[in-house]
């Protein structure tokens, strides 16, 4: 009978891949032929880091539906974002994985429905607002500024400088100020101290993998007895920011930062928010806060540097409104049209999260263009897909255009950009990126110039959940 075991194996597999391929409710969407039956095409195209191209390149071969696996279909059509993101459906399990270092420290974006989505939101609410957030904005200043003085280094020894360290470690001292009081020091060290900005890279890459298999995470890598013993891959992060607590309480001059206002908020109602689910929540504030706006700002300056007749545009911008402070305020920068027009494209040119965002279709269905998708199926919309869609942003999607966002169409475009998600689960942190952006963009662009080593050489990425460019190293030059 032994013997019988392979053969009912392989028929049982065969059953399988045969009922998904030809059987399924989403049989009729083309796309690769791994994805018809399994997960692999999507995994093999993360391991490789370009499933946002691949995912672009397909729905230019194939229209507005490209099935991606054996139960998700990626959407690309001017209803997604409100059929999709906007409706609000349940997210796909794939978001349970960034509860880290296990289930125990649950967050918002790890939690599926909406319902509860929107409760443990409200936690954060006060940190998050635009009216706190603003007042960091010296301490954002001190970061700049001391950025300025490392690039003016750079700048006097003629040496080259690859800015997409420069920025994280920005970005990091930047939240540190913000939910610490406190900057990491990376700007002061000029180096990637104990290694956090490498770690969070081999993280993102195994989160968006791990999110696939949410059962072998759990009971492995992911599992409580694992991540007590401190032998998680996500254990680096988490680190980071016990050690940032820990420093934290140490420190005579904390103000009311972000942590400050989630503890009261705990101790308000301690049954509403744990202990567990604080800490989740600041090391899910660490983990989205560097790598993004990392390359959101060199998206900004990389681009700038391709097109001189934009650069020097938003030069003029600058100088014409007379800004002389050495860091240029929040407000005046979120005055200047053409420096939005900059940044938006830069967003729209390089959406950090270049990922599917999948939801659930409910019980009630859900279609679009004529097309009924089954409860259960999963829809998703990627950020990267969206915003290269000629449909949506015109033949010239693929140029960086900063014009488009002064144009006619400025609107209609707007309610296609989502490269902060839209919806109940759209970035909680926008305020403080914009913030910090705004202001680093405006006072570099007018106190530096940067020339690319090779002004030929194309930025690399790797796209996972997450993606940051790296290698163009340039020249920086002072100017002022
Ligand atoms: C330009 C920089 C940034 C971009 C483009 C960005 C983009 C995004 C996107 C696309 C999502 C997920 C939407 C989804 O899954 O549907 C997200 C979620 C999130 N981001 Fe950001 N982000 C940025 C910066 C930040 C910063 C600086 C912070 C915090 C300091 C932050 C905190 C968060 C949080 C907490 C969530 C989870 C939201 C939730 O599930 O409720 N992000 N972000």
């Amino acid at each position: 009978m032994l013997y019988l075991i392979p053969f009912v194996g392989a028929a049982t597999v065969l059953f399988v891949v045969f009922r998904r391929r030809y059987l399924s409710s989403i049989s009729d969407i083309p796309g690769p032929f791994l994805a018809s039956f399994s997960v692999a095409w999507q995994l093999w195209r993360i391991i490789k880091g370009d499933i946002d191209r691949q995912c672009s390149k397909l729905h230019e071969k194939y229209g507005h539906f490209v099935r991606i696996s054996h139960e998700e279909v990626s959407v690309c059509h001017p209803d997604a974002i409100r059929q999709i993101l906007l409706n609000p459906l349940h997210k796909s399990e794939w978001y349970s994985v960034v509860a880290l270092p296990d289930q125990r420290f649950q967050t918002p974006m790890s939690t599926l429905d909406p319902k509860t989505h929107a409760q443990r939101s409200r936690n954060l609410a006060a940190g998050f607002a635009m009216t706190h957030v603003m007042k960091s904005e010296p301490y954002v200043d001190d970061a700049i500024r001391l950025l300025k003085s490392r690039f003016s280094e750079f700048s006097d020894r003629k040496s080259v400088i690859h800015l997409d360290h420069w920025f994280n470690y920005l970005a990091f001292d930047i939240l540190g100020e913000i939910v610490f009081s406190q900057a990491f020091g990376f700007l002061e060290a000029g180096q990637d101290l104990g290694g956090s900005i490498a770690n969070s890279k081999a993280l993102t890459l195994y989160v968006t993998l791990a999110g696939f298999f949410q059962s072998i995470h759990r009971l492995t890598l992911g599992n409580p007895i694992i991540s007590d013993r401190k032998l998680m891959p996500t254990q680096h992060i988490f680190d980071t920011t016990l050690r940032a607590i820990d420093n934290r309480q140490k420190n005579t001059q904390v103000r009311k930062d972000i942590l400050s206002l989630w503890m009261k908020q705990r101790e308000e109602s301690p049954e509403k928010f744990s202990e567990k689910e604080l800490y989740g929540c600041v090391n899910m504030t660490v983990g989205a806060g560097a790598d993004t706006v990392s390359a959101s700002l060199q998206s900004f300056f990389y681009h700038l540097t391709r097109y001189p007749q934009h650069l020097a545009k938003v030069k003029k911008e600058i100088s014409d409104a007379g800004l002389t402070d050495d860091v240029i305020s929040y407000t005046d920068a979120a005055n200047l049209p053409f420096l939005q027009a900059c940044i938006k494209e830069a967003w729209r040119m390089f959406p950090p999260v270049p990922f599917a965002l999948a939801r659930v279709v409910p019980a009630s269905g859900v279609t679009i263009e004529g097309h009924y998708f089954h409860p259960g199926t999963k829809l998703s919309v990627n950020p990267h897909v969206i915003h290269y869609s000629r449909e949506l942003f015109g033949d010239d999607a693929a140029e960086y255009n900063p014009e488009r966002w002064l144009g006619p169409r400025a609107k209609e475009m707007d309610r296609q950009f989502i490269a902060f998600g839209a919806g109940f689960n759209s970035c909680q942190g926008r305020n403080i990126a914009q913030l910090e952006i705004y202001k680093a963009t405006a006072t570099i662009v007018r106190d530096f110039d940067f020339k690319q080593v090779d002004p030929k050489q194309d930025w690399k990425y790797d796209a996972y959940f997450t993606a940051t460019p790296y290698g163009w190293p340039c020249y920086v030059q002072k100017l002022r």
